[in-house]
Order: C-alpha cells, then sequence, then structure tokens
C-alpha cells in the first residue's frame, strides 16, 4: 500500500539528516515540505520564535500537545539543559511511530517521553505518573479546539504556577477563537502575539505567548 506523508518524511530524515544532529533534521524536514510536501510542522519561521521562547523560559518541566512526527519535539529538546526532559502526547499511533524515529535520529531519544494517548485523560495522571508539580513551560499544537478545555484542566489539575509560559501555535490560521478570548481577556494570564506566518507560506499566522499569573 502506498506510503503515508508522515513515512515519507521520515524517509527525508533518514536519506538527507545526519545522526545524531537535531539541526540537519530540522533543516531535512524543513526542505522536504518546501520542496516536496507540506506538512503541518510549526516550521522554521515560527520554529525560531519558540526557539527563543523556550531559550528565555530555560524550563526544567516541558509539555507539548500534539507530537505529530516530532518536529517541534526535536526544536524544543534540542535547546533543553542537560537532565531536562521533556514530555509530548500523542493519541496517532501511526504519527507517534514516526515521531519516535525522527526523535531518536536526531539522538534525542533520553530527553523525550512520547506518551501515546489523548491528552484529555493523560493530563490528569501526569502528576503521579511522571512525578511532575507544575509545568515551567507547554507548547499547544494539538487539535485547534482542544486549547482552551484542555489549558482549563491544566488549571483544575494545578499544573500551573506563577510564571508558567504556554505558547501556542496557529492562533491565527487554523486559528483558535475561543483560545485567544480566553487567555487575552481572563486575569490569570498575560498574553502576547507573535506575528508570524503559516509555515511555508506566506499566510498570516502566529504564536500567542501567555504566562500564568496564578
Ligand atoms: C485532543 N487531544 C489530543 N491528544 C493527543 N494528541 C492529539 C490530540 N489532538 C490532536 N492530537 C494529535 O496532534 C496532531 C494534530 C495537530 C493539529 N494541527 C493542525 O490541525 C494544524 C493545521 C494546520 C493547517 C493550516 C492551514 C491549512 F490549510 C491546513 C492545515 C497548520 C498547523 O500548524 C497545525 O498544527 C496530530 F495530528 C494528532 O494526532
Ligand atoms: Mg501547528
Amino acid at each position: 500500500t502506498r506510503s503515508t506523508r508522515p513515512q515519507r518524511m521520515l524517509k527525508a530524515v533518514q536519506k538527507n539528516a545526519t545522526k545524531g544532529n537535531p539541526e540537519s533534521v530540522i533543516s531535512a524536514i524543513d526542505y522536504f515540505c518546501k520542496n516536496s510536501e507540506w506538512a503541518m510542522n510549526v516550521g522554521d519561521e515560527k520554529g525560531s520564535i519558540l526557539d527563543s521562547v523556550v531559550t528565555e523560559v530555560n524550563p526544567s518541566t516541558v509539555l507539548e500537545l500534539g507530537t505529530y512526527c516530532g518536529y517541534s519535539t526535536v526544536r524544543i529538546a534540542r535547546l533543553l539543559s542537560p537532565g531536562t526532559k521533556l514530555i509530548t502526547l500523542e493519541f496517532n499511533p501511526a504519527y507517534a511511530a514516526v515521531a519516535r524515529q525522527i526523535i531518536a535520529y536526531a539522538g534525542l531519544q533520553d530527553k523525550v517521553t512520547l506518551v501515546e494517548g489523548p491528552s484529555s485523560e493523560l493530563i490528569p495522571q501526569i502528576k503521579e505518573r511522571f512525578g511532575i508539580t507544575t509545568f515551567d513551560f507547554i507548547f499547544l499544537d494539538h487539535w485547534k479546539d482542544r486549547y482552551l478545555p484542555d489549558i482549563k484542566l491544566f488549571e483544575e489539575c494545578g499544573l500551573l504556577r506563577k510564571g508558567s509560559v504556554l505558547l501556542a501555535d496557529n492562533v491565527i490560521c487554523p486559528g483558535t477563537p475561543e483560545y485567544l478570548e480566553y487567555v487575552r481577556n481572563s486575569p490569570h494570564y498575560e498574553s502576547r502575539y507573535y506575528p508570524a506566518h503559516l509555515e511555508y507560506t506566506k499566510v498570516e499566522d502566529g504564536l500567542e505567548k501567555s504566562v500564568f499569573l496564578g
């Protein structure tokens, strides 16, 4: 049967990147998406903004919602301090399988815990399963209509602390209107928009950074 786009992306990484070199994995995926097949990775432009926020926060505890093929997982994990691990949630087993291989190709498997399952089930389990009290940094890039319910779940589960940073992809395209309205109007968040473009296109998109105020 025909291969899937994530499988073709993995092949492009194995062909064009250098094993153990995260930068080359990132470049190989961006090259594939610009020259072969578009895919919904955060991409290089928004990825640079993600890099700068991760570097600024220098988090000890990190959560990503929506691994997909692991592109942003590699971008984040390559910047973490030694000994720091990130947890990434992905409920599609086929995507998770590709992501594991791309993360491993980058040599970052020891810095990543990929958990297969839906965020709504996993978020309430995180404290006891991973011994995490709160997250310093959370990257949201899963189904857009789940951003709002999931940050409410973070609040209910006590997973945020004063200063926790949430960074959300696609707040313009495809768009997350309810989420934006909430974080921009809630007294519990300080929010800022980083304008950019939809990955590999000229369409407007951007990232919203929201700091939890307690
Ligand atoms: C709901 N809970 C979940 N738990 C665990 N894994 C999940 C959950 N929900 C989804 N996943 C997992 O997270 C991923 C979902 C990513 C969704 N991303 C997008 O749709 C998305 C779409 C565009 C886009 C823009 C313009 C256009 F013309 C076409 C597409 C651009 C983007 O950057 C995106 O991120 C994965 F697929 C799914 O299994
Ligand atoms: Mg996205």
